[in-house]
């Protein structure tokens, strides 16, 4: 069983605010892990710090702080790495360079990673392009991106991730940019793709609807924390933190998938710097959330837990 584990890892971005160098923390000490067979979705607004999640477990970015661990050892070379561990980006237009074949984005990686040589490398992107659906997937090879739709080169862009036979693929919004009516099959194929080949998936989304059906648990993140985490039923249905509270109002008819992204924002004030983040957006804050943000277990599940003062044991 292969496991990717996120331990204390923050991310901290030097920025210009008003022509002055200020530090935004863009992750701020979360932990987690993904296991084989098991998808993760990863939940919030724009702005909270998924994609930096996802960027720092594909090696994009490093981490300021904290470790991440493959198999329980520190990841070793890059090229090794990116052999067990995917990403699969927003944008099927800008990940596909317009210059090449579709075979030859296919080939590249398998040549790159060993898993096939000159001779069977054409062999294994067809053979690659089937896994996707992609038909004919000889003719397919041939072909170029601009004369894919946004649902193929997906696919395609799914395909070369899959090359090196990586164990865990990270999805960063996979569908946020394709037709609402092709969304659903392409997260269809990765979890049909998860179980054929016990993959452990990270799903990075604005969309709580597809996070409860895809994924095997969520994670909710709110300004680089993560405010609460469990079984995606427990969350979506017994929603413990306020702020998910607020976004599984907001979410669309479960049985309908919809861009959500303006359905999950919610607006505030300016935001605290200390204690809990969401306390200028909170019905329920308490004096003491200026303070600590403890994460209590939500009763009733074993692995359900949130960071709020609502949850302590009285
Ligand atoms: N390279 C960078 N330099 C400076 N700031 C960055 C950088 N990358 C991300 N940020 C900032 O870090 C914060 C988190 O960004 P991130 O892209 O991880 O959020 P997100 O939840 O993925 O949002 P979205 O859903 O819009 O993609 C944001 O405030 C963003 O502006």
């Amino acid at each position: 069983m292969t496991s990717l584990e996120v331990q204390n890892v923050s991310k901290v971005f030097t920025v210009r605010d008003h022509g002055r160098r200020a530090r935004l923390t863009a992750v701020d000490d979360v932990s987690f892990a993904l296991r084989s067979g098991e998808t993760v979705a990863l939940v919030g607004e724009s702005g909270s710090g998924k994609s930096t999640i996802a960027r720092m477990l594909a090696r994009l970015t490093r981490p300021t702080s904290g470790r991440i661990l493959l198999d329980g050892q520190p990841p070793g070379p890059k090229r090794a790495y990116r052999g067990q561990v995917q990403m699969v980006f927003q944008d099927p237009f800008a990940s596909l360079n317009p210059a090449h074949s579709i075979g030859y984005h296919l080939r590249r990686p398998l040549l790159l990673h060993g898993r096939a040589h000159r001779g069977t490398a054409a062999e294994g992107a067809v053979d690659l392009l089937r896994r996707v659906n992609l038909t004919p997937p000889d003719q397919v090879a041939h072909r170029y991106p601009h004369e894919l739709s946004g649902g193929q080169r997906q696919r395609v862009a799914i395909a070369r991730a899959l090359a090196p036979g990586p164990r865990i693929l990270l999805a960063d919004e996979p569908v946020s940019m394709l037709d609402v009516s092709i969304r659903l099959e392409i997260l269809h194929l990765i979890d049909e793709l998860k179980r054929e080949e016990d993959l452990a998936v990270l799903y990075v989304t604005h969309d709580l609807a597809t996070a409860r059906y895809f994924a095997t648990s969520i994670m909710v993140m709110y300004r680089g924390q993560i405010v609460e985490s469990g079984p995606s039923d427990d969350v979506i249905l017994r929603p413990a933190h306020p702020y998910t509270q607020l976004l599984a109002a907001a979410a669309p008819d479960p049985s309908t998938v919809r861009p959500a992204r303006e359905s999950l924002v919610v607006r505030g004030g300016k935001p605290p710097a200390t204690g809990c983040l969401f306390r200028n957006r909170c019905p329920h804050a308490m004096p003491q959330c200026s303070e600590s943000v403890p994460t209590f277990g939500v009763a009733g599940s074993e692995s359900h837990s949130a960071r709020c003062w609502l949850l302590a044991p009285s």
